[in-house]
C-alpha cells in the first residue's frame, strides 16, 4: 500500500478536535481535582473520560486486537507503558491538566502514531486557542493548513528558550531546574517561557515563536506528538546528554537547529528520572 497510514492520521485530527471540545466544555463546570505521583501532579475526571474518548474511538476504528495504546490515565491505572513494534498510539488526554484546572489558557490534546517504534504523526490540539497542530514523517508540519518552520535564529542570544518545572518537587531537583535555568538566563538569552504544557511547548519550537523546549522529567505522551511535528518542521530533538532523542527517556531537548540545542546542552544539570518503560516491579513508589 502506498500511504498506509493516511487514513490513521485524518483519523485522529477528528478525534484530538471532538476531544478538545469536550474539554473546551467541561473547563465551564466545575472541576474536581484528584493528584497521582505528587500533591502537585493533577488529574480529574475529564482527563480519564477524556482518554476513554480517544482510545475507544481508536478501537472501534482500526481494531482492538491489531493497534496498542500507551495513554497517560491508562498508564496511571496500572497499564504498560512499553513500545514494540506493533502500530501504537501514544495519548496525552489532556496535556497541561495544571492549566485546565487553574483556568490558565493552555491544554492540549496530543495523540502520536509509531510503527515499529517510530512515530509516523503527531498531532497537537490547542483547544483553547482552538489550533490544530498536526505533523507526517516526511510531509511537513502545519498549524490549521499553514506550514510550520522553525525560527532561522543561529545566536542563542537572540533566542527565547522554554522549559518547565515538572511535578516532582524534591529539592535537589527543583535545585538542578533552577540552576540550569540561571544559566540558561544568564547566557544571556532575550527570556526563558513556558506554557504549562509541553505539547504546546513544542508546537512553539514548530512555529518559530522560541528557538528550544528542554525538559527533564516529561513522559512519551508529553512529547511523542510534538516530537514529529518538531522534526517536519525543520528542527532537532536530542537526549539532554546530547546523544540521540529517546522518546521513553523523560529527557529530551528540541530546537530549531542543532547549535541552539548543543549550546543550551551545556548548561543543563541532568537528574535521574526513571525510564517511561523501566520494569514495572523495579518502579518507586
Ligand atoms: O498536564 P500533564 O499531561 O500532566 O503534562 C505536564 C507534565 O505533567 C509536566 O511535568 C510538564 O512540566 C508539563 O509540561 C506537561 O505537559
Ligand atoms: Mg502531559
Amino acid at each position: 500500500m502506498e500511504d498506509p497510514w493516511q487514513e490513521a492520521y485524518d483519523f485522529a485530527v477528528e478525534v484530538a478536535r471532538g476531544a478538545g471540545a469536550v474539554i473546551r466544555k467541561a473547563a465551564e463546570s466545575e472541576i474536581k481535582v484528584s493528584t497521582k505521583s505528587s500533591t502537585v501532579d493533577l488529574v480529574t475526571k475529564t482527563d480519564e473520560r477524556v482518554e476513554k474518548i480517544i482510545i475507544g474511538s481508536l478501537k472501534e476504528q482500526f481494531g482492538e486486537g491489531t493497534h496498542c495504546f500507551i495513554g497517560e490515565e491508562s498508564v496511571a491505572n496500572g497499564e504498560s507503558c512499553n513500545l514494540t513494534d506493533k502500530p501504537t498510539w501514544i495519548i496525552d488526554p489532556v496535556d497541561g491538566t495544571t492549566n485546565f484546572v487553574h483556568g490558565f489558557p493552555f491544554v492540549a490534546v496530543s495523540i502520536a502514531f509509531a510503527v515499529n517504534k517510530q512515530l509516523e504523526f503527531g498531532v497537537i490540539y490547542s483547544c483553547l486557542e482552538d489550533k490544530m497542530y498536526r505533523a507526517r514523517r516526511g510531509k511537513g508540519a502545519f498549524c490549521d493548513d499553514e506550514p510550520l518552520a522553525v525560527s532561522d535564529v543561529a545566536d542563542i542570544h537572540k533566542s527565547i528558550i522554554i522549559s518547565e518545572h515538572g511535578t516532582d518537587r524534591s529539592p535537589e531537583k527543583v535545585k538542578k531546574i533552577f540552576s540550569t535555568m540561571q544559566k540558561i538566563l544568564c547566557i544571556p538569552v532575550h527570556g526563558l517561557r513556558g506554557s504549562g504544557t509541553a505539547a504546546t511547548n513544542m508546537c512553539l519550537v514548530a512555529s518559530g515563536a522560541v528557538e528550544a523546549f528542554f525538559e527533564i522529567g516529561i513522559h512519551c505522551w508529553d512529547i511523542a506528538a510534538g516530537a514529529v511535528i518538531v522534526k517536519e518542521a525543520g528542527g532537532v530533538l536530542l537526549d539532554v546528554d546530547g546523544g540521540p532523542f529517546d522518546l521513553m527517556s523523560r529527557r529530551m531537548v528540541s530546537a530549531n537547529n542543532e547549535t541552539i540545542a548543543r549550546r543550551i546542552i551545556k548548561e543543563i544539570e541532568i537528574f535521574d528520572s526513571e525510564r517511561d518503560d523501566a520494569p514495572v516491579q523495579k518502579k518507586k513508589k
